[in-house]
């Protein structure tokens, strides 16, 4: 079998005029007390524009380290960015340029992040209208007065109740929701091309969630904005996603459109994630499945699978070498042994099986 691991979901896109964001061959490094953690394992993929693409997987497999990678945010001091990695945003390589460049025109401008916590985010000593004001001055030319008539607008374009009574109170004084909207109305100030949202509604309760979902998909329409949401809510995937990446251990291993990824997945992580989606049935007649085991420790990943030893049709083959991502359809793609036109087919699978 070839043990070289490509990923001809992004072959297939490089020619594409489409394409906003190319990530290539990302791998983020951290130096921790306890050791190196390789975050991000060679993750490649493709953003469309105006399309949301949907990142899922397990806590601690990779997505908030991929994402900030993009925005250039990653934890200052201990960690690196692999040699070979390259982020092509519209063409040019994120990584390579200028941080004043990063400052004043990637962040913000192009690319905007919306994170679970407006707390950390928002500064508690500025009211909610000079804060989106500052963001709107840092990159137009716009005069003060103009700025907070913009901000005004902002949060009424993000259904903030009572703005005009909002635009002059503190972070600590609004609800979370609400303050969620400010975050969405700063993000999105300078019209970027580019939303990331990295758990933006875990915090909430769920009928807050429904709504700042709702809101960022209409949002999203108008603006013509492509979408980067990270979650580990297969739901909210369900609802939102044009395409899903299913990350494991730092590993994209399932990449697909929405419809093939929940008609059609053909990774066993997969499987295991939507079986431990509650369903109406599931909470009244049987136990919600639960994938037993943890993903590995990122400080010394496996070289083979890094899924085998917690899947239910791991082969010998999984044990020893590292899956290639195969391609099931144009747009759909994932590493995977069984994928291999020589594997049995999972049914006739029992635990440990033999290739
Ligand atoms: N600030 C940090 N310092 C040290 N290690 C970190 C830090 N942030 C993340 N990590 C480690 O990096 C790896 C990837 O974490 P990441 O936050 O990207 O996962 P995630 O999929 O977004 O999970 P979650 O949903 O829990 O945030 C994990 O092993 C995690 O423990």
């Amino acid at each position: 079998m070839n043990e070289q691991k490509t990923n001809f979901d992004t072959e297939t896109s490089r020619d594409d005029s489409d394409v906003i964001l190319d990530v290539r061959n990302l791998d983020v490094y951290l130096n921790t007390y306890s050791g190196r953690i390789h975050a991000v394992r060679d993750v490649s993929f493709t953003l469309k524009k105006g399309e949301t693409l949907v990142v899922v997987g397990e806590s601690g497999c990779g997505k908030s380290m991929t994402a900030r990678a993009i925005m250039q945010l990653l934890p200052e001091k201990i960690s690196e960015v692999g040699e070979r990695s390259q982020i092509l945003f519209n063409g040019t390589d994120i990584l390579k340029m200028p941080e004043k460049k990063k400052e004043t025109e990637l962040r913000g401008k192009y690319i905007s992040m919306i994170f679970q916590d407006p707390t950390t985010f928002l500064n508690p000593t500025m009211t909610v209208g000079e804060q989106i004001a500052e963001s709107l001055l840092l990159h137009s030319k716009m005069k003060k007065k103009e700025a907070m008539e913009q901000a005004l607008s902002l949060l009424k374009m993000v259904k903030i109740t009572n703005p005009e009574k909002r635009i002059r109170q503190y972070p600590h004084e609004l609800s979370g929701g609400m303050r969620q909207r400010v975050m969405i109305a700063m993000a999105l100030a300078c019209e970027p091309k580019i939303l990331i949202a990295d758990e933006p509604t875990t915090a909430l309760d769920v009928t807050t969630q429904a709504d700042i979902m709702e809101l960022i998909r209409e949002l999203q329409e108008k603006m013509g904005t492509s979408v980067i949401l990270v979650t580990h809510d297969l739901g909210i995937a369900a609802e939102v996603g044009d395409r899903i990446q299913v990350m494991y251990a730092g590993e994209i291993i399932e990449t697909g459109t929405k419809s093939e990824i929940f008609k059609k997945a053909v990774h066993p992580y997969t499987w295991a994630l939507m079986k431990s989606v509650p369903s109406a049935q599931s909470q009244t007649e049987e136990k919600l499945y639960s994938l037993k085991g943890t993903p590995p420790d990122l400080i010394a990943p496996p070289k083979a699978c890094a899924f085998a030893p917690r899947c239910e049709y791991c082969m010998g083959i999984c044990r020893r070498l590292h899956p290639v991502m195969a391609a099931e359809s144009e747009s759909h793609s994932a590493g995977c042994w069984l994928m291999h036109p020589d594997a049995p087919k999972p049914e006739q699978l029992g635990k440990g099986g033999t290739i």
